[in-house]
């Protein structure tokens, strides 16, 4: 490493010569494939933006010019060059930098992003604002082509393309990938675009010697030669300047291209052709396998586990197989998360009811509603988090016309290594408050296949959530049995203290359980809740504790308190969950025991609030703030 370890700011990088950042860019490149093989994280889109990234830190003056970087889990080169190449080690780790871009992080982190298509919206927004304080910056968005799949990246688009006074560069880093292959409309279409490259170079050949006032003149000879020879872009019929597609690899076409680009006034558009996983030839061949790896050997690659252990996600996926081959009106849908919701053999199995719809989970949701209409029984595989995105879908398009959609929600609690960004700490809050819900959390993988199928059955709208990773190693029975709708179970009886625990908080109660002889039920159903076990369980225990993987406001605990309240039951409830405040990255087991939700901490936090035992050293569930 000669060049790369002396930059630790783009300004160092500015200094380079222009010769000198190929081989700026090799180093970098060899560094991120080294730093993510030891730490795990995005690897195959990060690999495809090494040049693209040092051409916008070397044309552009950031962090004074923002860039807004879509999703962010390809700013990892970004990160290295804006002096954390030195915290690599640390990444997506607790107290460690995050895989995203973060305000808190740095200065050149200008907008935090990871949940995608917010880019250009959050770039325009800054561009306005400059244009307000009479500033003269740019505001550059990158925003990638399944990215770009989003009704919100168009929304923005629509917004910018009429103001022709403020300084906003839309790129688009375009290398026909998704996480998965791209679906849709628009892959197609820059796919015709991108089959247009001949025009694009002739083009930019003239573009790249031209000086400002001789571009401007070339620029409107070209719109209207242009006119006559192919008809506007998508993005130029939206009113951008669209520039491309160029190769986002070739540093001698992304600099002089960037510098004039600076020099033009209006919305502008560079499309970007880039290889996800470039560089590292097992990533190249298969950039879904090296999108987001864990730790591996890169000499070797990616080696399958040995013994893999049975995640959730896998126990939904063999189910949707199981219960399309029963029930000829299931369509599975996933919003662009294919292998992430476990639908692979999904699809290799049933094609013809199988729908990936890009990242558009406001349309995944309604259009699981138009199938419902018709009779058919959709099932959207959707992550928590992600659900976030189509909560009026849900609410109007589903739950108020009481249709048949059930929803597998994955990634339900805290995720681990992706931080605040992907928690799916809200779902049991946000759902609870919708009439004609039905809403279950499954304890161990057996039951949430019996979950998926009572939810499946259900003939109105349904939601099972369970966690990201392994289960408990519970013995999965083929069946498909269905658990009596809004019933709960003792699963071990004691007395005095009676904790009601959900889905995966059921575990750890029975461990604090053994050491407070309470009596633990699994109350399985959020709604409908079972009032008659909350009944019996409160007139037999003085002490009542709720304990869900969940935000304490408004979840399954408020629902115990509430049920308490309406049967006229005068005992307080202690609810136990995730805490008012964003939880940042780090290892999931780690920081639900920071947060007081391991068979200790429950214990701790019940003995210390009923000051149950004198000589037990409480320790009070803490969470510091991780962020850096
Ligand atoms: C709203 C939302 N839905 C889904 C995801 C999961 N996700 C992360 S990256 C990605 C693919 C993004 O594709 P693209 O923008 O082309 O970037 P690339 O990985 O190709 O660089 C998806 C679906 C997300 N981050 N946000
Ligand atoms: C960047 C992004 O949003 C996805 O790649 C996400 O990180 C996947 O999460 P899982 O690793 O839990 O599937
Ligand atoms: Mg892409």
């Amino acid at each position: 490493m000669t060049l790369l370890k002396d930059i630790n700011s783009p300004a160092d990088l500015r200094h380079l010569s222009r010769a000198q950042l190929k081989p700026l860019a090799d180093e970098l490149r060899a560094f991120v494939l080294d730093s993510v093989s030891k730490t795990g994280g995005h690897l195959s889109s990060n690999l495809g933006t090494v040049e693209l990234t040092i051409a916008l830190h070397y044309v552009f003056n950031t962090p004074d010019d923002r860039l807004v970087w879509d999703v962010g889990h390809q700013t990892y080169p970004h990160k290295i060059l804006t002096g954390r190449r030195d915290q690599m080690h640390s990444l997506r780790q607790f107290n460690g930098i995050s895989g995203f871009p973060k305000r808190d992080e740095s200065e050149f982190d200008t907008f935090g992003t990871a949940h995608s298509s917010t880019s250009i919206s959050a770039a325009l927004g800054m561009a306005v604002a400059a244009k307000i304080k009479g500033e003269n910056r740019h505001s550059v968005a990158i925003i990638g082509d399944g990215s770009m799949t989003a009704g919100m990246a168009f929304e923005a688009l629509n917004n910018a393309g009429v103001m022709e006074d403020v300084n906003l560069l839309v790129i688009l880093n375009d290398n026909d990938m998704s996480i998965s292959p791209p679906v849709g409309a628009l892959n197609r279409y820059l796919a015709r675009l991108m089959s247009g490259k001949f025009y694009a170079a002739a083009r930019n050949v003239g573009k790249s010697v031209l000086p400002p006032p001789m571009l401007e003149i070339a620029k409107r000879l070209e719109e209207h030669a242009k006119g006559m020879i192919m008809p506007a872009t998508l993005f130029e019929e939206f009113g951008f300047n669209y520039i491309g597609p160029i190769d986002g690899h070739d540093l001698e076409a992304l600099i002089p291209t960037l510098q004039n680009l600076k020099e033009l006034k209006g919305p502008q558009f560079l499309h970007v052709v880039t290889k996800k996983g470039q560089g590292y030839k097992l990533a190249e061949a298969d950039p879904v396998l090296y999108h987001g790896p864990g730790k591996f050997n890169p000499a070797e690659g990616i080696k399958p586990a040995t013994a893999p252990k049975l995640t959730y996600t896998k126990v939904f996926g063999d189910w949707l197989c199981d219960m399309a081959e029963q029930d000829k009106r299931l369509v599975g849908i996933t919003p662009a998360m294919r292998e992430g919701s476990g639908m692979v053999e999904f699809e290799q199995q049933y094609p013809s009811r199988y729908y990936d719809v890009g990242i558009a989970e406001q349309h995944s949701v309604t259009f699981a509603a138009g199938l419902a209409c018709e009779g058919l029984k959709p099932v959207v595989a959707i992550y928590s988090t992600f659900l976030q995105r189509a909560y009026d879908q849900l609410i109007h398009d589903v739950a108020l016309q009481n249709l048949d959609v059930t929803f597998a929600l994955d990634r339900a609690g805290l995720v681990g290594a992706d931080g605040a960004t992907h928690a799916g700490n809200y779902d049991l809050a946000y759902l609870r408050c919708i009439p004609n819900m039905v809403i279950m959390a499954a304890s161990d993988e057996n039951e949430c296949r019996q979950m998926l199928t009572t939810g499946f059955q259900y003939n109105g709208p349904a939601a099972i959530r369970y966690p990201r990773g392994a289960g408990i190693g519970a013995e999965v029975k083929k069946e498909l049995t269905t658990i009596p709708l809004g019933t709960g179970e003792v699963k071990r009886q004691g007395k005095r203290i009676a904790i009601f625990a959900f889905g995966s908080m059921v575990a750890p109660a029975l461990q604090a359980a053994e050491k407070l002889n309470a009596t633990v039920a699994n109350m399985r159903f959020i709604k409908p809740l079972d009032v008659a076990l909350v009944k019996q369980l409160a007139e037999s225990h003085d002490i009542l504790v709720s304990v869900e993987e969940g935000a304490k406001m408004g979840g399954a605990g408020s629902a115990i308190a509430e049920a308490l309240a309406e049967l006229g039951i005068n005992k307080s409830v202690l609810i136990l969950g995730l805490p008012d405040q964003f939880i940042d990255h780090g290892e999931a087991g780690q920081l639900l025991a920071l947060c007081g939700l391991d068979g200790v901490g429950i214990s701790n936090s019940i003995q210390g609030h009923y000051h149950l035992a004198e000589a037990t050293t409480v320790v009070e569930p803490r969470l510091v703030s991780n962020s850096n």
